[in-house]
């Protein structure tokens, strides 16, 4: 392995390959929800307190990579920091929904063999479901392993047919060490464009993205279809970062949303910086999947002042960008750090990711110059 430490990727082989194959059970299940093909359609959106979207496809990833963690290393031995919890399905109103998560999820299982796994000897029952949901509470922290889940990050692409993300890394003390991003709507084949809405010959791919800290390289592997199943080693490509770090030819990245990110100030910057092209707006990690894939060579995120980045919305993409080559860091040019609980503490006004430190220097550096004239 070109610059890498064999070694590193031996000790967390088992953690990867549990990783990437319950990713791609976990995509495969959103494909078929988004699909229509099983359980209710995706336009089936439960609003959360904070007004975020919540659907079936969440509860029963997070319900079934919960349930396949704690039989592959043992309940006692799993920590999970999670975005679900199950306190909507437990209402006694929503007998509907969680019957349609437990259908989900048991088809799912089903399958585990194809997939290299498992699967429980009979279904599971509601209450196991909910369990396995509600488990995933841990908080994280500097000590000890903590697998962190963001089941369907960027939900929003999801129920509007476009990018979503499956995240699972695993933390150990406070450092990321295994990532695996499952994009299903993000084609091996083909590159990313804007307003990438799902067309139906789209439907047969997507990919799965993985790392593990130290390696010096990521991969990514088409997903799994129709009745086919996951070997292992199987047909991996490595993935690196563009080489491109000339601003004039750089593309980069941002949230569609302007509520989560704000366009303004990264057009301010992308002026100062020289970026000529059209930023390209994508939902969710898939982000991080364009900059460790060579899509894109720069993502900026600015949220709002005082909203709190989660550690399952980075820590995957994160160490991806990093052994593809790529620089991560807070807007101010530090580490981000995932040693602190659920939260990105710290963090200094954004996150910047970039293909190479050339970009990099220049973003941050137009950060500086520009911070004080901008309105977030
Ligand atoms: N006000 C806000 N500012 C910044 N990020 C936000 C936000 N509200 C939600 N998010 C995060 O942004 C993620 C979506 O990312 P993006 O905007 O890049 O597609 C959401 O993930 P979920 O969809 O998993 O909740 C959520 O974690
Ligand atoms: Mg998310």
């Amino acid at each position: 392995m070109e610059g890498a430490d064999a070694s590193a990727s031996h000790k967390y082989a088992k953690e990867l390959q549990v990783g990437v194959r319950v990713v791609q059970m976990a995509c495969s299940l959103c494909q078929k929800l988004q699909k229509g093909s099983v359980g209710p359609s995706p336009d089936h959106v439960i609003s959360k307190d904070d007004d975020s979207p919540v659907t079936v496809a969440d509860w029963s990833v997070q319900a079934m990579i919960s349930w396949m963690l704690s039989e592959s290393f043992g309940r006692e031995n799993v920590s999970i920091v999670a975005e679900e919890d199950a306190q909507t399905l437990s209402d006694d109103s929503a007998t509907s929904l969680l019957a349609s998560v437990v259908a989900t999820v048991n088809e799912t299982l089903a399958m585990a063999p194809r997939f290299g796994l498992k699967g429980p000897t009979k279904p599971l029952g509601g209450s196991e479901i909910l369990d396995a949901i509600n488990c995933c509470n841990s908080t994280g922290g500097p000590v000890g392993r903590h697998w962190v889940l963001d089941p369907v990050d960027g939900t929003l692409g999801f129920v509007r047919g476009d990018q979503y993300a499956v995240a699972l890394a695993l933390i150990e003390n406070g450092q990321v060490v295994v990532g695996v991003l499952g994009c299903p709507n993000y084609s091996s084949k083909r590159k990313l464009v804007n307003n990438s809405s799902v067309r139906s010959d789209l439907w047969q791919e997507g990919c799965v993205m993985y790392t593990s800290k130290g390696s010096g390289q990521a991969w990514m592997q088409p997903l799994i279809q129709g009745h086919g199943s996951l070997e292992w080693p199987n047909s991996a490509s490595v993935i690196r970062v563009s080489s491109i770090d000339n601003p004039v030819m750089a593309t980069f990245c941002e949230p569609v949303e302007k509520t989560n990110s704000n366009h303004s100030y990264s057009a301010g910057i992308a002026h100062r910086v020289g970026l000529r092209k059209q930023p390209l707006r994508v939902y969710s990690m898939v982000k991080y999947a364009a900059i460790a894939r060579g899509d894109a060579e720069i993502y900026m995120k600015f949220a709002k002042a005082g909203y709190k980045e989660k550690i399952w919305d980075h820590a995957a993409g994160v160490v991806i960008v990093e052994e593809a080559g790529g620089v991560v860091t807070d807007a101010g040019g530090r580490p981000l750090d995932f040693s602190k609980g659920v939260y990105l503490e710290g963090l200094d006004r954004g996150i910047v990711a970039c293909s190479g430190v050339n970009l990099h220097e220049k973003i941050i550096g137009a950060v500086y110059a520009s911070w004080d004239s901008s309105h977030l």
